[in-house]
């Protein structure tokens, strides 16, 4: 039998649609999933795309499936599980063979077993795949992270499996070892910022100005004709306007208000703090599913405080529409430009040279954060590759000066009104506080010297004072 070109391991969700995809682009593959049964179900059901493709069963017949030297994606479940299923497939391989891990691997996991196969002649690439099932099956954006070379020889097939923005591919290799997990780990987290930011609109629609679901789907359609065209309003117009087929009732209306995380939102944060950069829609994003997961907390505290009575409704009713679109954008701008900076952070620490224009570009199609303003935030590096952030380019900083007004009126009255908006303040007061020359860390440095002799600048030299705080500071 002729030899597959390329293996895959794990038909979830993903790797069953990545596999297809590949076949369809008339590449020869072979698959393997830990439960055989699954292997014989894609294999089934894969139609004419099945002369593609060869199911294994076992591991020794998937590896002597492929031809030498062998690149092998593995799609599964992320952590250890790949470790695992490395382990198991090591003995197997021979030189020059490639382990790609393309699961939302945390970075850190990935520089590991990038090292550790360096001496072994075996290669691993740890890639970033978004546009979930879809994606897959049809083009995903796709970040690589690994040595350029390895990255030449699987350029070609995972071009042709990419998604297109025009006619330009949405891969791209972005550096070593964890460069591309690290970039997908901030797509999600900015991916985070934005589904927060869209729901927290919902929340002040429905609960501020009491539309229905199928109302608010209409005013997300609206929008996705002008500035916010996007996948994520796109999809909410759909989310909101679906029914649900046991109780006829709004789908959404049904769907507890929990919402669940798999890591990659936390990891943004976390190395954002560590990075020294704010990246604060991401933060406001995370901790706003973790207080969403504590419902019977905040059942039990609806009942202690009840809820404010919402503001009067806006006189202008367009007009405040037309303040949460532009509200929306402003914030939008501020998470995106924070997930940016962070990449530029990361760069320097990591010794990656993240290349910032191709990043914007590899987004613009394929992933779940895919819209017409990550076209805009490609024309902006492209033309200030090193600007330090996204917001004080010519483009976007016009873009904030025309729709920031908007957003302090939305959050006022959201404040006003009792409702929830943490991501959509975090970006309002992340604009005040970023454009402030002046601001108010003067107090904190003299606090921190009061009470730890910590010593502070002064405005009119460099070297470090203390002041003359008397008797009780802790320098006397
Ligand atoms: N779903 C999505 O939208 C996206 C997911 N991802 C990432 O892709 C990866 C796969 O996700 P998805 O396809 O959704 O997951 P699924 O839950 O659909 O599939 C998980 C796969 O992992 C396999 N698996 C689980 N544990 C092990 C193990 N210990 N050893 C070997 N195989 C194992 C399963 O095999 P078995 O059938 O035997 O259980 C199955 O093939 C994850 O890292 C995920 O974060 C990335 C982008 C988008
Ligand atoms: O990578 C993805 C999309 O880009 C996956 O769908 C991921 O699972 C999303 O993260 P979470 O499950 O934490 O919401």
């Amino acid at each position: 039998m002729e030899q597959a070109e390329i293996g895959l391991i794990g038909l979830g969700v993903m790797g069953s649609n990545l596999a297809l995809n590949i076949a369809e682009k008339g590449n020869r593959i072979a698959v393997f999933n830990r439960t055989p049964a699954r292997t014989k179900e894609f294999v089934a059901e894969a139609g004419d795309l099945a002369g593609n493709i060869i199911g294994c069963e076992t591991i020794e017949e998937f590896v002597a499936a492929i031809r030498p030297p062998r690149p092998i994606i593995i799609m599964i479940k992320a952590g250890d599980a790949v470790d695992q299923q490395m382990e198991l497939l090591k003995p197997h391989l021979s030189a020059n063979d490639i382990m790609i891990d393309a699961g939302n691997a945390n970075f850190h996991d990935t520089i590991r077993r990038f090292d550790n196969l360096k001496d072994s002649g075996l290669t691993f690439i740890g890639m970033g795949v978004s546009g979930g099932e879809e994606g897959a099956r049809h083009g995903p954006s796709i970040m690589v992270g690994g040595t350029e070379d390895s990255w030449k020889r699987v350029e070609k097939v995972l071009t042709s499996i990419s998604a297109k923005f025009n006619d330009d591919p949405c891969v791209a290799w972005l550096g070593t070892d964890g460069a591309g997990h690290f970039v997908k780990t901030i797509h999600n987290g900015i991916e985070y910022a934005d589904m927060q930011m869209i729901a927290e609109i919902y929340g002040i629609l429905r609960d501020g100005l009491g539309m229905s679901a199928a109302e608010i789907g209409d005013v997300f359609g609206q929008w996705n004709k002008g500035r916010l065209n996007s996948y994520l309003i796109e999809i909410s117009e759909k989310v909101l306007k679906a029914t649900d087929p046991i109780t006829g009732q709004p789908m959404v209306d049904v769907i507890v208000d929990a919402a669940g995380q798999k890591g990659t939102g936390k990891w943004s944060v976390i190395e954002a703090q560590n990075l020294g950069i704010a990246a604060t829609g991401i933060e406001a994003a995370v901790a706003g599913r973790v207080l969403s997961s504590q419902k019977k907390e905040r059942e039990a505290a609806e009942k202690i405080f009840g809820l404010p009575k919402p503001a009067e409704k806006p006189h202008d009713g367009m007009a405040f529409l037309a303040d949460l679109e532009s509200a929306l954008l402003a914030a939008k701008i501020a998470a995106y430009a924070q997930g940016f900076a962070v990449m530029a952070a990361a760069s320097k620490e990591f010794g990656w040279s993240l290349p910032m224009p191709t990043i914007a570009k590899i987004w613009r199609e394929g992933c779940i954060i895919r819209s017409q303003f990550l076209d805009e935030i490609t024309s902006a590096f492209t033309k200030e590759p090193d600007v330090a952030n996204l917001i004080v380019t010519p483009a976007f900083s016009q873009m904030v000066k025309d729709t920031d007004a908007a957003l302090r009126r939305v959050v006022s009255y959201a404040a006003l009104s009792g409702l929830p908006v943490p991501a959509l303040a975090s970006a309002l007061s992340y604009f005040d506080s970023y454009r402030r020359g002046r601001g108010t860390a003067n107090l904190i440095q003299a606090q921190r010297d009061f009470f730890g002799a910590h010593g502070f600048e002064r405005v009119d030299g460099k070297e470090y004072h203390h002041g003359p705080w008397g008797s009780g500071a802790s320098i006397y």
